[in-house]
């Protein structure tokens, strides 16, 4: 679908996308590389318009959490290496193996199986997964090395291209745990018989507050997208990190509501005296859930209160004046000197900024600006 018959769509500034890469690029020592984290289509923000705008902002490869997701990449033109760092199944190993694909493997048995799948000539490039502390996923003994090692060193059809770890807290200020993490890390690349290409420990956490951890690539999430890892931390980050997520949408309908009168499910607003109220055309099912009744959002540049129950499809403002239909709205984004942050819908729902992206549902059509001009057509997250 090209043309977009409502009016409700998330603008991501590819600037941003653009800015925040070279801002960790030249953060890190020169020669550390960006893997630019595009899982879960790029944060909600699209995964191959995020995937090129960072690969020419000078990320050296890409990752995701499923082979589902890799393959998403390579059916739309994306050539540049991608890392699963989820869990696969051994019988897709060839199908990655000839899509350049790397796995992440962290059980021996499912080395065992995966070569059978994996054809003769074909090399699957293989990250080793340590678990150091984050209790998700990885080896955690010498002796699971030993046994990965004994398998990938037998059979040509692997190349150990990678080792990697991930943090459970580099987002925290308290450090003892990172630095648990840390230590186990280079105690367990020391059992290593041969070190791998790739060594890498971070997030943008760590990208961000840790160089000893860099290793030699970054694996750059939440902050590519110009979000802070934590509220934590957020007052002492290194760079200004730009958010690249906006979602606006437009007034449908005005009309003055006579004191007494109610508003949505349940009639659970009354008018206080006569007021403007105004209907989005957004709701629950686009990802902007019951739970932001309440939450202002911008029109005219002035803020605004959402009233009443959030409606599937749409739900209503309350506007201090009578505004036209058409008016557009901006739920997350500026207007003016106005402005409404990621961190404020998530401080709202009560969680973090990365589920608010990702909430954004694909019903929501993602709209790509550079030098503030839109560029490709409407991009429906399917
Ligand atoms: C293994 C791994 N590496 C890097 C990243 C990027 O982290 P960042 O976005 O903080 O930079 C993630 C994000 N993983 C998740 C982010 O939210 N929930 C997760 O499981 C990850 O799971």
């Amino acid at each position: 679908q090209t043309k977009m018959y409502r009016d409700t769509w998330a603008e991501i500034n590819l600037d941003h996308i653009s800015y925040n890469v070279e801002s960790m690029k030249k953060h890190a020592e020169e020669g550390t590389n960006v893997i630019a984290v595009v899982k879960a289509n790029g944060y909600g923000h699209g995964d191959a318009a995020v995937a090129e705008a960072a690969l020419q902002a000078g990320a050296s490869s890409l990752a995701v959490a499923t082979l589902d997701e890799a393959m998403a990449l390579r059916n739309k033109k994306i050539a540049a290496p991608i890392l699963v760092m989820g869990a696969s199944r051994p019988e897709h190993a060839g199908e990655a193996a000839a899509k350049n694909i790397a796995l992440t493997v962290f059980q021996k048995e499912w080395l065992s199986q995966a070569y059978e799948y994996v054809e003769d000539g074909e090399v699957l490039n293989i990250h080793l997964k340590f678990d150091t502390g984050m209790g998700r996923l990885g080896i955690r003994s010498r002796d699971e090395l030993a046994g990965i090692e004994s398998v990938i060193k037998k059979d040509k059809r692997f190349l150990l291209e990678g080792v990697f770890t991930h943090f459970a807290t580099a987002d925290s200020l308290e450090n003892a745990y990172f630095e648990k993490q840390l230590s186990r890390f280079e105690e367990m690349t020391s059992w290593l018989e041969i070190l791998p290409k790739y060594i890498h420990t971070s997030n943008s956490a760590a990208g961000l507050r840790f160089p000893k951890a860099h290793f030699n690539a970054v694996r750059m999430g939440i902050s590519m997208y110009g979000l802070a890892p934590s509220m934590e931390i957020k007052p002492d980050l290194p760079f200004q990190l730009k958010e690249a997520f906006s979602l606006h949408t437009s007034i449908v309908h005005v009309k003055k509501l006579h004191k007494g009168e109610k508003v949505s499910y349940g009639a659970t607003y009354e008018a206080q005296e006569d007021e403007w109220i105004a209907t989005l055309p957004i709701g629950y099912a686009d990802g902007w859930i019951r739970k932001l009744q309440g939450q202002e959002v911008l029109a005219e540049g002035l803020r605004v209160p959402i009233v009443g129950r959030v409606c599937m499809d749409q739900c209503m403002i309350k506007l201090p004046h009578e505004m036209p239909v058409g008016t557009k709205v901006t739920l997350i984004g500026e207007q003016g000197k106005e402005k409404i942050p990621v961190d404020e819908i998530a401080e709202k729902l009560e969680t973090i900024n990365y589920e608010v992206t990702c909430m954004v549902s694909s019903r929501v059509p993602r709209i790509y600006k550079r030098d503030g001009k839109i560029i490709g057509g409407i991009n429906y997250l399917l």
